[in-house]
């Protein structure tokens, strides 16, 4: 199930799609969808030299590259350079290593849409967005595209940064105070490349490093020059997919509470009683955050860039839940436990602006009916 707001506040939410109410079983048969990874990062922080690296790397997949103007309105297109400097391909060229490489001109979804009618020659997608875009929208696209979610799915969020200039670049301040695009890319990630290592000293690095786990402690980071990383780390890492987060998700918060609203886009972990989640109740309290923008029976006006979230439902204790959000929208997968399954903890991590975990849980504590000595 995906759902977004709908236009009017006081109507009924739409809801996208029914609920997903089977559970997956492993006889179920697997559809063949590519995979789609999202490379972003700010003007500058190494994109192209990552997709140069990837098409020329020899590595057995065969990879399509759009370069785009997803999130841009300015028309200019930029060309990866492969072979001859400055090149703009405006066909597809197929590469010695099996990739593909094209430059889409079309805005949006029509570009996969063009895309998909290769299919076949192809097994995965990297889509590169423009250095100012928000990767926010372009994700909730491969959600709310049905047709195009047949086809496709979203495997992850790549952030590159540019080491020497990235806190220069989120300390920026917007003329209408709103989140700036730096720092929308990284707290979006579900991997941060920290490039040009070579032109910070050590400890630089370590100061980069905190503050961007500050912003975003559930990515996993890495360093490096020349936008080199092992392909594994960025490729084939299943962000959205229930099996890997109901292993994986160990956020927790990277900084101590501030007792005021915090300006700033940080993360939140909220660890929840397990296993004692009415699901319905919670979903509604998610929505009047997500939608509203604001904590539930506060007046606290936040911002919500993503969300996951392992649940247990209080009436199926083997089964677990995944929550996934991007802004606005929200999906919650539903998936049995395996009896070797490690018992998770339940929990909601939010990344965002003006998350004060102390109000977060007060109000989801209430909503809920626990009581606050709950964990
Ligand atoms: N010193 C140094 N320069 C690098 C490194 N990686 C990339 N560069 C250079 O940085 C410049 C920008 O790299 P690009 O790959 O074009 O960055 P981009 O993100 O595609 O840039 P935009 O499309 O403008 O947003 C190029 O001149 C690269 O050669 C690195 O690790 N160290």
């Amino acid at each position: 199930m995906i759902s977004l707001p709908s236009m009017d506040d006081d109507d009924i939410p739409e809801l996208i799609e029914e609920r997903l109410e089977t559970l997956p079983t492993e006889t179920e048969p697997v559809t063949e969808k590519v995979p789609v990874t999202i490379v972003t990062g700010f003007l500058g922080s190494g994109k192209t030299t990552l997709l140069n690296y990837i098409l020329t790397e020899q590595h057995g997949k065969r990879i399509a590259v759009i370069l785009n103007e997803f999130g841009e309105s300015s028309g200019i297109e930029k060309p990866i350079s492969i072979g001859v400097e400055g090149e703009l391909f405006e066909e597809w060229l197929e590469l010695s290593n099996g990739c593909l490489c094209c430059s889409i001109v079309d805005k949006g979804v029509k570009a996969i849409e063009n895309l998909m009618q290769k299919k076949g020659k192809f097994d995965y997608i990297l889509l590169e967005t423009t250095g100012l875009a928000d990767p926010g929208p372009i994700a909730s696209m491969f959600w709310l595209d049905e047709a195009l979610c047949s086809d496709i799915y979203l495997d992850g969020i790549v952030t590159l940064v540019d080491a020497k200039h990235i806190l220069q670049y989120i300390a920026e301040t917007t003329k209408d105070h709103s989140i700036n695009e730096a720092t929308r890319q990284i707290a979006t990630a579900d991997r941060i490349i920290i490039n040009k290592t070579d032109l910070v000293t050590p400890l630089e690095l370590d100061t980069i490093e905190r503050q961007l786990r500050s912003i975003n402690a559930t990515a996993e980071i890495r360093q490096t020059q020349r936008s080199r990383v092992p392909l594994d780390f960025i490729l084939d890492i299943h962000a959205f997919d229930i099996n890997v987060h109901s292993q994986t998700l160990t956020a927790s918060d990277e900084k101590p509470d501030h007792p005021h609203l915090d300006e700033n886009v940080r993360t939140v972990c909220l660890v929840l009683p397990h296993p004692s989640i009415n699901i319905s109740v919670m979903e509604e309290w998610i929505q009047r955050l997500l939608w509203d923008k604001t904590i539930p029976n506060t007046t606290s006006n936040i911002v919500v860039l993503r969300l996951k979230g392992i649940l247990t439902p209080e009436d199926s204790p083997l089964t677990r839940i995944i929550v996934q959000g991007v802004q606005e929208l929200y999906d919650f997968q539903y998936a049995k436990a395996n009896a070797g399954d490690k018992v998770t903890e339940d929990k909601l991590v939010l990344i965002g602006r003006n998350l004060d975990r102390q109000l977060l849980k007060n109000s989801l504590w209430q909503w809920m009916g626990w009581q606050l000595s709950d964990i």
